[in-house]
């Protein structure tokens, strides 16, 4: 089974050479004016120079007008899109039929019922992110360093029939093996969780973040990786 790391929200070269180099499969840029991670698109376009192609190049909005994803499109280029926002599955369908890219959908998970609601987006969304919901009466759409519970996640693979999701939400490098090893998820995604205050990622934590992910892979024997 593939595992594919994620780190979102870089907002500096060291953070994004730490995560490529470190051997991350996909990195976000956050366009999203509320965010302490939020970025201008040139310089965006000056941090995904950085990849090189050896990531994929994720771009995170928050139901967005057509108007915004068009600037992103000609600016970036993005691998992917992720909504991040309450977009319907009509929205996802249609946002993906008009720019061709593939769809990285969130879920904010917190009881069963949201695993079924899940279950709308699976054949429209070419890939999903279980994400914890922000807190009550206020945060942020995502990035909130908040955990749901994980054994929520616990079989999602078999539920959907695919290995195309993401879990995230309060992941750090001291628990994300125990969160792989509990959920089976075939991929991880981090922003707060390697960072020192909001939006400020750390070097460290992002290399110890996916050392923890190889090393529990190692451990489950899930040899293979790939995006
Ligand atoms: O990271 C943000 O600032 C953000 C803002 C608005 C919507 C989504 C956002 N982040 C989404 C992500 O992909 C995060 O990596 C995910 O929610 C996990 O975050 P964390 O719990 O901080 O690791």
């Amino acid at each position: 089974m593939p595992l594919t790391v994620k780190i979102c929200g870089l907002t500096t070269q060291e953070s994004v050479r730490a995560a490529v180099d470190g051997g991350a499969e996909m990195v976000g840029f956050v366009f999203f004016a509320k965010s302490p991670r939020n970025l201008a698109l040139h310089k965006a376009r000056e941090l995904s120079a950085l990849l090189a192609g050896r990531a994929q190049k994720v771009a995170l909005v928050v139901d967005p007008e057509d108007v915004q994803i068009e600037e992103i499109v000609q600016e970036l280029r993005p691998d992917w899109l992720q909504l991040h926002g309450a977009e319907s599955p009509e929205r996802v369908a249609d946002l993906r039929k008009k720019f061709g890219i593939p769809i990285l959908k969130a879920i904010g998970v917190a009881e069963p019922e949201d695993l079924a609601r899940a279950d709308a987006y699976s054949g429209v969304a070419d890939r999903l992110l279980l994400d914890a919901k922000p807190p009550k009466g206020g945060g942020l759409p995502g990035g909130n360093g908040l955990a749901f519970d994980w054994t929520l996640a616990k079989g999602f693979s078999a539920r959907t029939g695919s290995a195309n999701w993401l879990l995230s939400g309060g992941l750090s490098p001291d628990n994300v093996g125990q969160a792989i090893g509990l959920t089976g998820a075939p991929g991880v995604d981090v922003s707060s969780g390697v960072e020192d205050s909001p939006g400020k990622k750390s070097v460290e934590k992002i290399r110890a973040f996916i050392a923890a992910v190889r090393h529990a892979q190692d451990q489950l024997g899930l040899a293979t990786r790939s995006v």
